[in-house]
């Protein structure tokens, strides 16, 4: 057996799932996605010595396009390309959370800003706009009343890139300080944590606190359905918690950060990645 990690950086995060093969004693290559170089048509032989190939990509867009050749090669990836490519965008994670009957935050989208204003004025304030692609929780933008709302709208149309002219808009839950992120393998919700800020976005990589959220029957249910509602894979389920409309699915991460999450919930967040990879392949089964 011999794996691959594919990333441009090896964070704690690579370094745990290292140390997790070398507990296996499982052979295994690093390998920096800004190294290759790929000519389509024709398949490179080195990549067919891997039972299987991780993507842990730092850049989104670079994860997803290695996942779509070396999958057009044969190569067994983690997570699929047709996973991450709806993981990495956010108006087709909701339309697949939508799909299966998800309780989801209301969404609406336009594209022109006098169009988004009226879709902001009809959910009201305060609403979310958000990028599509994108994560860390950079350029979201929660607007209070309509000045704020036309101002945010002109930088995007004016400053922003193709995809701010994507109007992503969202009711603004208004959860308890805090947001749910469970991490779900296969079909299990293996462990959960909730991020805790003062601050309305609650991403760990902008100062929230983790603790363990206990995996009740009914998170376990959603988060599963929410993973299977994309594919399925080694995934990490966004959840709020709405005072009146219960839990709702925020969005899936398909390459995730896990570090602050082992401590709290006391699970072995990389040992199970490994070991989900390797019972795949071992049953034959490429995602
Ligand atoms: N509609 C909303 N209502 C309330 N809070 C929200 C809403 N949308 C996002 N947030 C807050 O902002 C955070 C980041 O939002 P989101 O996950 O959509 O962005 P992201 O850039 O994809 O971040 P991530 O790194 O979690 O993938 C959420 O964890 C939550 O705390």
């Amino acid at each position: 057996m011999r794996l691959a990690i594919l990333t441009s950086r090896v964070r704690v995060e690579e370094k745990l799932l290292v140390e997790a093969l070398r507990q296996r004693a499982i052979e295994f290559d690093l390998i920096d996605d800004g190294e290759l170089l790929f000519d389509l048509a024709q398949p490179q032989e080195r990549w067919h010595k891997y039972d299987a190939v991780l993507c842990r990509s730092v850049s989104q867009s670079r994860g997803l396009a290695v996942l779509h050749v070396l999958e057009h090669w044969g190569i067994p990836v983690f997570n699929s390309a047709a996973v991450t490519a709806l993981c990495n965008d956010k108006l087709l994670t909701t339309l697949a959370l939508l799909r299966a009957g998800l309780p989801v935050p209301r969404t609406m989208l336009a594209f022109d800003a006098e169009r988004a204003l009226e879709g902001i004025e009809s959910i009201g304030y305060p609403a979310v706009l958000k990028p599509v692609t994108g994560s860390w929780g950079r350029l979201l933008a929660r607007v209070n009343d309509r000045d704020a709302a036309e101002a945010v709208l002109e930088h995007q149309e004016t400053l922003g890139s193709y995809q701010h002219h994507i109007h992503y808009i969202q009711q603004h839950v208004d959860k308890p300080n805090r947001d749910i992120r469970a991490f779900v393998i296969g079909n299990q919700t293996i462990c959960a944590i909730y991020r805790t800020s003062a601050h309305w976005v609650t991403n760990t990589a902008r100062g929230a606190v983790t603790d363990n959220c206990p995996v009740t029957p009914e998170l376990d249910s959603l988060c599963s359905r929410a993973a299977q509602a994309v594919g399925g894979g080694i995934l990490a389920v966004d959840v709020f918690e709405d005072p009146e409309q219960g839990l709702l699915v925020n969005e899936i991460n398909g390459t995730m950060e896990f570090r602050n999450s082992i401590a709290p919930t006391g699970v072995n967040i990389p040992q199970e990645m490994i070991e989900y990879v390797l019972s795949n392949v071992r049953e034959g089964i490429a995602l």
